[in-house]
């Protein structure tokens, strides 16, 4: 059997079985999804994260590139009570460790206890505890990941939909899953993917109908650059955001983030629409949350068991974002029509093609 070790923050170390092979560190955290590996696996989202699956059995139906959100994997080493040999074997490939046969209810409950913690991994035919335990040594915080959206994004713009009539997207990739793309072609807007560090003339050279910022890893408040792209076009450009979108936007328009003791990481969390008074249940991944929106915006939906901000509007600027994946991928479709909510920012005349005489 291969040898395979979890090194905890704090020092506890798990053994378990190793299955794909090497060494790795990052941010344990723990998702509950039951079914959506692949686009787990593939969601930018969690750069730099260790995913913990609680549900015990991952890869029961196989590994389709057509599931994938993103062309690469992105937690730096998974962990599950048990992984198929199709799972293992595509983890393999990407060189990203996988261990199972571990006692994943453990872990969860350290997470729930101690919060996402730091985390070491070794997998290998002569590794020991000391190999796990060196690498939760080099392990950093998620907020000292300060540059962490270049991991992620396009190096250079790339327009998806030239062709389609609908409304100009500018869509900030700051690790963006695909189906929000695929979302936003499905509506038949054009989308024009900008670098996470894109400037206010990149932006201006769209003139786009609609800013975007994308969901993505790390901490909100490091993406200063996405940041100044809603303040300097707020008052003249409706803006969208989902999930580290929503952070952002918050961010930008003077309210705050805070991180979160273990987050949100399923594909059934409740959220309540205030003024309809409407349950969705919702795909979700994340760390962080909008801790006060601040004088320009209003929370429209909160998270049943925590209350937490998951929909905010804007008070006097054309402005809506989400704190879950409205865009599913996996998970319930229930929210699919927040795209229609965006673009119905977009003033009539500027999606016909035709304009008005007078
Ligand atoms: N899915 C996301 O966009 C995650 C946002 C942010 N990195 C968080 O963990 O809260």
């Amino acid at each position: 059997m291969t040898a395979a070790y979890v090194a905890l923050e704090g020092g506890h170390v798990i053994e378990g079985r190793g299955r794909s092979p090497g060494t790795a560190r990052g941010e344990l955290v723990f998702t509950t999804a039951y079914t959506g590996y692949e686009e787990s696996l593939t969601d930018p989202s969690y750069e730099e994260q260790v995913l913990t699956f609680s549900y015990p059995l991952i890869g029961n139906y196989g590994v389709r590139e057509e599931r994938f959100e993103d062309d690469r994997v992105h937690p730096r080493a998974a962990l599950a009570k048990e992984f198929t040999d199709e799972v293992v074997a595509w983890l393999e490939s990407e060189g990203v460790p996988a261990v199972d046969h571990l006692d994943t209810r453990e872990i969860v409950t350290d997470i729930r206890d101690g919060g996402a913690m730091k985390c070491g991994i070794a997998v290998g035919e002569d590794v020991t505890e000391e190999d796990a335990l060196e690498q939760l040594e080099q392990c950093k915080t998620m907020s000292e990941h300060t540059d962490i959206g270049a991991q992620v994004s396009v190096e250079e713009p790339v327009v998806h939909g030239a062709d389609n009539a609908g409304p100009d997207v500018a869509l900030v990739d700051c690790g963006a899953k695909g189906s929000i793309v695929d979302s936003l072609l499905a509506r038949d807007a054009t989308v024009h993917v900008l670098p996470y560090d894109a400037s206010e003339a990149d932006v201006d050279a769209i003139d786009p109908d609609v800013l975007f910022i994308s969901n993505g890893p790390g901490d909100p408040a490091n993406y200063e650059e996405a940041i100044s792209l809603v303040r300097a076009f707020v008052e003249d450009t409706p803006v969208a955001g989902i999930c580290l979108g929503q952070q952002i936007v918050a961010e930008a328009l003077g309210g705050t983030t805070e991180k979160m003791a273990f987050g949100h990481r399923g594909v059934n969390q409740p959220v309540l629409d205030l003024e309809s008074g409407r349950v969705v249940m919702t795909t979700q991944n994340h760390g962080y949350t909008v801790d006060d929106p601040g004088d320009h915006l209003e929370v429209t939906q909160i998270n049943v068991n925590d209350d937490t901000p998951e929909g905010l509007d804007g008070l006097e600027y054309d402005v809506i974002t989400r704190q879950y994946h409205p865009e599913a991928n996996p998970g319930p479709e229930d929210t699919l029509d927040f795209f229609d909510d965006v673009l119905a920012m977009v003033p009539a005349q500027k999606t016909t093609a035709v304009p008005a005489d007078d």
